[in-house]
């Protein structure tokens, strides 16, 4: 890493109080008041993005020291860092390469001495093969019948990319193919994800980077429970089977050949897998060709962001963005709303990618931060959200900065519908920013009492980005422009945005609390764990 100071005494840092003191009360009326370019200037138009950042409360003195915090941060040199595969994990010491993951053909990566480049085009090539068995009908089940199920048996980054990437790209999948995805520990996943699927016509692919997370470990033996029921014979788990991990003596021991293996690699974080072997069934689901234009997408997104300048770079403006209203207003939050049916899973996605990553509070250094970092992700796709949560938005005490993201181009035109979303869509980012005055609610004859609780103040920031269409490759984009949102920020932040230590002690609790209500042993906890533990049991003694 790079010799950087503490943020909060780096120039520009210091620079950004002092101006934000002074512009923070300043409204987006009279931003765009004073200049009547102003919507057309705070633009990026680039990868087939249209990215409005005009209604942002920022001045062009904003931007330029958010663009001097970002060279004091040393980010370029830490973006190379990532490409170059130098290991800036450092609680992990691993590289971070989800970027080799789309690297075309031909190029090279080298990571501990060897090119992993032609390893990622190696996998991409065997999961084609298998993709179009499945696909053409002639990967044939252990009785002789055609695969029609495909189950993704896999928690966190193994579970959220397929899952999300499934719905969001439905339109262009085989749709005599059923998908369904199994994730939590609870039964009743696993249950109703397969109670009409017919086990000779199943496949499951178990994904786990580590081949050791309970869940889908629980969940994998389950499934070949199931499986054998009808099929009988074990030797029926060599098609019904296949793991997608890091680890082959795992996946061996639970008894599924290498053969049928796909493999990743520790330089891919979990939430940062879905274009790897992780996303088999995307793969799957869409075919080769189109799971190739997914990952052109992404690599698009990485060069442009590898390669321009800050001021036109969109993973950079939108993370300095963010790093803006986390930092100095406060904001605790924000909000994601893709004016997309097929995206209802995107913020959910989200969350694992920004909130894993940087959710935060120690320093690359090992000192506690004196600064906000990682805000949380939420959202819901327009108009749902509309008549729930924007109330909130609109009139409530919080600021909540809101990424609205819509594509002109309908995959299902159906009558003035795309037409009445995108007015929404528009008409949304408008009010947030503008609002109305107590005078224009007046001279609409609003009855003076009344007139507090129909003014809107305005000046909620949004960032709009509007496409032409969803497809693999416009989805691939998105989320490598997240993924680099989310390294911009932690660059600024002075983070390890590529480990999870957070997610461990939970975990270690609860294998201790299993055991203790299995053998009945005697709970040793706080006294709220032990009545809880206690009360489960006398309630489960009732069943
Ligand atoms: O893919 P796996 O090794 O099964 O891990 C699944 C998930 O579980 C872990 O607890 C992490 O928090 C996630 O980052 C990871 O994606």
């Amino acid at each position: 890493m790079s010799n950087t100071s503490p943020l909060t005494s780096l120039p520009a840092w210091r620079a950004l109080e002092s101006h934000f003191a002074k512009v923070q009360k300043v409204h987006l009326r009279d931003l765009f008041a004073q200049d009547a370019q102003r919507g057309t200037r705070l633009v990026l138009d680039c990868l087939g993005i249209y990215f409005d950042y005009s209604k942002n409360r920022i001045t062009d003195e904003t931007l330029k020291l958010l663009f001097q915090l970002a060279r004091e941060s040393h980010l370029r040199e830490r973006i190379d860092g990532m490409f170059a595969g130098e290991k800036i994990n450092i609680t992990e010491n691993r590289a971070v390469l989800h970027i080799a993951l789309r690297t075309p053909r031909g190029k090279s990566i080298i990571v501990d001495g060897e090119d992993v480049v032609p390893q990622v085009h190696a996998v991409l090539d065997k999961m084609s093969v298998f993709a179009e068995k499945i696909r053409g009908g002639s990967w044939l089940g252990h009785t002789g019948k055609a695969i029609r199920n495909i189950v993704n048996v896999g928690i966190g980054g193994s579970d959220l990319g397929p899952v999300m990437a499934y719905e969001a790209l439905r339109h262009f999948s085989q749709r005599n193919l059923i998908f369904r995805f199994v994730s939590n520990i609870d039964g009743t996943d696993f249950v109703e994800a397969t109670r009409d699927l017919e086990p000779e016509e199943t496949l499951f692919i178990i994904s786990s980077k580590t081949f050791t997370t309970q869940e889908t470990m629980t969940n994998a033996h389950t499934a070949r429970e199931w499986a054998l029921r009808k099929l009988k014979d074990p030797v029926a788990i060599a098609k019904h089977f296949v793991a997608v991990s890091t680890n082959a003596e795992k996946v061996s021991a639970f008894g599924i050949d290498t053969a049928n293996m796909f493999g990743f690699w520790d330089w891919v974080g979990g939430r940062y897998s879905m274009d790897s072997a992780i996303g088999l069934s995307t793969m799957i689901a869409i075919g080769p060709d189109s799971f190739r234009d997914m990952l052109a997408g992404f690599h698009e997104m990485d060069e442009h962001f590898r390669t321009t300048p800050f001021e036109q770079n969109m993973p950079v403006l939108m993370g300095l963005l963010g790093v803006w209203y986390n930092c100095f207003f406060r904001a605790q939050t924000v909000a994601v709303l893709p004016y997309e049916q097929y995206l209802k899973r995107f913020p959910a996605y989200l969350q694992q990618l920004t909130m894993e990553s940087n959710g935060k509070s120690i320093t690359l250094s090992g000192k506690p931060v004196d600064y906000e970092t990682g805000p949380i992700y939420w959202g819901e796709p327009g108009t749902n959200g509309q008549h729930s949560f924007y109330q909130l938005i609109h009139q409530g005490t919080k600021l909540i900065p809101c990424d609205i993201i819509a594509f002109a181009q309908a995959l299902n035109p159906l009558g003035r519908h795309r037409d009445m979303l995108l007015a929404n869509t528009l008409a949304q980012a408008e009010a947030l920013a503008f609002g109305k005055t107590s005078e224009q609610v007046k001279a609409e004859g609003t009855p003076e009492w009344l007139v507090p609780h129909r003014t809107f103040e305005g000046n909620r920031p949004t960032n709009v980005l509007l496409l032409e269409r969803l497809t693999p490759n416009s989805l691939g984009k998105l989320i490598a422009l997240y993924e680099h949102i989310v390294f911009t920020q932690g660059v600024i932040w002075q983070i390890d945005s590529f480990d999870q230590w957070g997610v461990e002690l939970g975990k270690v609790l609860a294998q201790k609390i299993l055991a203790e209500l299995e053998n009945k042993s005697e709970p040793m906890h706080d006294s709220s764990t032990n009545s809880l533990i206690a009360r489960y049991q006398k309630l489960k003694e009732k069943i």
